[in-house]
């Protein structure tokens, strides 16, 4: 099953065998609070799904990158009240350093963009598959921990950029049996709200905590919003401009709000040309009101979303031209997206679409009695050696348990070396879809 990906998993009563173990009972054998076991079969799960992430940024051209879940506190301090950075996982090592279980994938990205410097051939396409990290309290009973694909472009200014992540994205989608009529991509920009606070005299500074608190509009009641944004200074005539603009239904109606100059429009229109040529226009949905809430987005912001509007967000993305910058380094354009490996299993169940992927082998190989242990075991490596799964039986195991293991395993053959057979030179093969059996030469085996 998909229990793994799951949002919830069932905690097993701790069985608390007092007397074994020195006295001490069993250990807690589930996992840490928010966090998930992957067994075998949720593993394949996951194996397969890291696998499409993999292979659509192979289709993309992108290379992949990795860092450490460890990271230093000072990548994720913005102050802009964010909850991924009000939740880090964060505490101080024993060498006195601070440092931070990562929340998300970017700044770690950043990092490497910044120490390759001059080095970097632009653009860089990099994608990352990577456990991010919060710390929730326990009351929420919320996962503490998920796995994201990210896939960046840095050194590309156009909103070229955003139409290869959200072709990449599309591309995901439909290589899982998944249409538009299922799933669609939210698009709007930041720089309606920039250019709102500007005509509305409200400092730079205030831009990215009023993104923040803006992205919460569909989360918390309208009036705590605008608490929120006048806690921030923002005032009252803006704070109706920017909830005004937020209600913009397409970008005709932008652009006669902003004016045709607005760099919003244009980049929309630009994106909307670029989705035509890609082929996924029908994908995309302008809803002014996405802003995302990471405080580093500057420009075109996006969303994942399932059309039946029962899940959170699919997936989510956008430009962030100044991150480089604020680590101290020379900024670079850049644009990027992160998808979850939590929502997504969600949608698949919910559409029937979680291919089902057993455990599986070509051969499971037993010796008939331990004194052909050693031939068993050159017949396995043999079958191994020609690129054959084999499970090889290492204990005096009867025929009737071999055949139940071969079930167990979904072998395709049962391989028994047997005295008379191999004193021929022959080892007994049953094939088990077709269930017939025949003496085959160890050479002729594989
Ligand atoms: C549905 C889900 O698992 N969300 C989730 C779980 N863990 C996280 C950890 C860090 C940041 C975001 C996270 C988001």
């Amino acid at each position: 099953g998909a229990s793994a990906a799951s949002a919830t998993q069932d905690r097993k009563a701790g069985s608390a065998r007092i007397g074994e173990a020195g006295g001490k009972g069993l250990v807690d054998v589930n996992p840490p609070r928010g966090t998930r076991d992957f067994f075998p079969e949720d593993k394949r799960l996951q194996n397969w799904l890291f696998g499409e992430f993999a292979e659509v940024s192979r289709l993309f051209g992108f290379e992949q990158v990795d860092f450490p879940v460890l990271e230093s506190e000072e990548l994720y301090v913005r102050k802009a009240g964010e909850e991924i950075t009000d939740q880090l996982y964060n505490f101080e090592d024993k060498g006195g350093r601070r440092v931070a279980l990562r929340p998300e994938l970017t700044p770690s990205l950043a990092r490497l963009a910044l120490q390759r410097g001059k080095g970097l051939a632009l653009p860089a396409k990099w994608f990352s598959i990577g456990q991010c990290w919060r710390y929730e309290r326990a009351t929420r009973g919320r996962r503490r921990e998920h796995y994201q694909w990210n896939m960046d472009i840095i050194g590309v200014a156009g909103v070229e950029a955003e139409a290869e992540l959200l072709a990449a994205i599309v591309t995901f989608f439909c290589r899982l049996g998944l249409t538009s009529a299922d799933v669609g991509l939210k698009v709007s920009s930041r720089k309606v709200l920039q250019a709102v606070l500007a005509r509305f005299g409200v400092a730079d500074e205030a831009f990215g905590p009023v993104c923040v608190v803006v992205d919460k509009m569909e989360k918390i009641p309208r009036d705590k919003v605008v608490e929120e944004l006048q806690k921030l200074g923002v005032a009252a005539d803006a704070i109706e401009g920017i909830l005004q603009a937020l209600a913009l239904r397409s970008v005709e109606q932008l652009e006669a709000l902003l004016g045709p100059e607005c760099a919003a429009v244009a980049d929309l229109r630009t994106l909307y040309d670029l989705a035509a040529a890609y082929g996924y226009a029908d994908w995309l949905v302008f809803d002014a009101s996405v802003v995302r809430g990471l405080a580093y987005y500057t420009g075109v912001v996006f969303e994942g979303f399932d059309r039946a509007g029962q899940l959170r967000a699919i997936c989510g993305g956008g430009r962030y031209d100044r991150l480089l910058g604020t680590f101290g380094g020379e900024d670079q354009p850049c644009a990027g997206f992160g998808f979850g490996d939590a929502v997504i299993v969600e949608l698949l169940k919910d559409k029937k679409l979680l291919p089902e992927i057993k455990h599986q082998v070509d051969d499971l190989v037993m010796p008939q009695d331990e004194s052909l242990r050693a031939q068993a075991t050159a017949v396995a490596q043999r079958l191994r050696s020609a690129g054959r799964r084999v499970d090889l039986v290492l204990e005096p195991k009867r025929l009737k348990w071999a055949f139940k293991q071969a079930e167990r395993c979904n072998a395709a053959r049962l391989v028994l070396v047997a005295p008379d057979e191999w004193s021929r030179g022959m080892v007994r093969v049953k094939d088990l879809a077709k269930r017939e059996e025949a003496d085959v030469p160890v050479e002729e085996l594989a």
